[in-house]
């Protein structure tokens, strides 16, 4: 299996439990691996064989701006549903991570794995 990768996606959204957070957006950023097979693209140089990677960013910025999640983990569960759904996408793995939540670390979030693994 061969991996798309997108490091570093910042987006701004409202995203938090507390009442302030309610108030204000906030910076998220994401890592993803997306499992695919490049064989065909590597062969063709066709971008409709492969999977688009400004596609599936200009997806995500677009749905993580409009989302009002209170908690990450439901933010990453419903951006992994989107990618299997949408870009029929098997495999991923996810980092959300919220830098400027707590001042005290570098960044807070979580780690997902979804899919299986071919
Ligand atoms: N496991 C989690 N812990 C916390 C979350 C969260 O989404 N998942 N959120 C918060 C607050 O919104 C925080 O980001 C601001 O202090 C706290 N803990």
């Amino acid at each position: 299996m061969d991996i798309v990768f997108v490091e570093g996606l910042q987006i701004e959204t409202v995203i938090g439990i507390y009442d302030w957070e309610r108030e204000i957006r906030q910076r998220v950023v994401l890592d993803l691996e997306l499992g695919t097979d490049i064989k065909h693209a590597a062969q063709t140089e066709e971008i409709d064989n492969t999977l688009n990677y400004k596609a599936v960013c200009d997806r995500l910025i677009e749905f993580v701006q409009e989302s009002e999640f209170l908690l990450v983990e439901t933010m990453a569960e419903e951006i992994a549903s989107l990618l299997m759904r949408e870009f029929s996408v098997s495999w991923l793995t996810l980092k959300l991570a919220k830098p400027d939540a707590i001042p005290a670390a570098a960044a807070v979030g979580v780690k997902i794995e979804r899919g299986e693994r071919s």
